[in-house]
């Protein structure tokens, strides 16, 4: 039986199918997307040529020491394909994201995708979202005031620590992230929708509406989701 990490490896690969010469290509986040960076560098030291922009500073590292050049939204204002990571994949392609804690810039890129492809073994599935807890980021100064909001909607959260122990972990911004606990998202429209209105929120991992295309390796074969496929 092949092990989570192949599955993300196979899923990787396939996404490369989607990679055509010229292309501008957005560089997800997390272990997934750094499996497609690898496969990519690999085919631009072979004579691919294509440009990135990076979704986290360690994307833009990873890619710039392959070889991929990186550029940012003044050098191209949207990318061709995006591919990405998730932490989970409901109906409709709904996603949380973030559990690497680059939700900011992933959806930025996310949002400036002609087609936004998520990779991932098919762990990722659910039918109903928030097993995962839903990371949340906030301006530092703000998370009091947004962690009481969140918990009179019945959300309790936590400050996300840096996994080194040095103590709070922060993200490419500067901001902190608050893993949330809605337990299970029944309505993700309305959540994102209440979040997207809290004053000190800058960014949620509700990815919804966004996803084109989700590559799921399972144990015998890789399954393409569309917004339409049934659960
Ligand atoms: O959203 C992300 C980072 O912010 C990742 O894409 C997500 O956490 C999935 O990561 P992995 O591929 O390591 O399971």
């Amino acid at each position: 039986m092949p092990t989570q990490d192949e599955l993300k490896l196979l899923a990787a690969k396939r996404a490369l199918d989607f990679i055509q010469p010229g292309m501008v290509v957005g560089l997800g986040s997390g272990s997934t997307a750094t499996l497609f960076i690898k496969l990519l560098g690999e085919k631009v030291q072979q004579g691919l040529k294509i440009r990135g922009i990076a979704s986290s500073e360690d994307s833009a590292k990873l890619g710039a020491s392959l070889g991929i050049p990186v550029v940012g939204f003044t050098e191209a204002t949207e990318t061709d394909v995006t591919v990405d990571g998730a932490d989970e994949v409901a109906p409709g392609l709904a996603l949380i994201k973030g559990g690497g804690g680059k939700l900011l810039r992933e959806k930025i890129v996310a949002s400036a995708s002609k087609k936004f492809i998520i990779v991932a073994d098919s762990s990722k599935v659910v039918k109903k979202l928030g097993k995962f807890k839903l990371p949340i980021e906030v301006i530092p100064m703000a998370e009091p005031l947004v962690s009481e909001r969140l918990r009179a909607l019945g959300y309790p959260s936590s400050i996300r620590q840096a996994k080194d122990g040095s103590g709070n972990y922060i993200t490419d911004e500067g901001n902190l992230i608050l893993d949330c606990d809605p337990t299970q998202i029944d309505d993700p429209t309305a959540l994102a929708a209440q979040l997207d209105t809290m004053v000190g929120v800058v960014e949620h991992g509700l990815f919804l509406g966004m996803a084109d295309l989700v590559l799921v390796a399972g144990e015998d074969a890789i399954t393409e989701y569309t917004p339409e496929t049934k659960f």
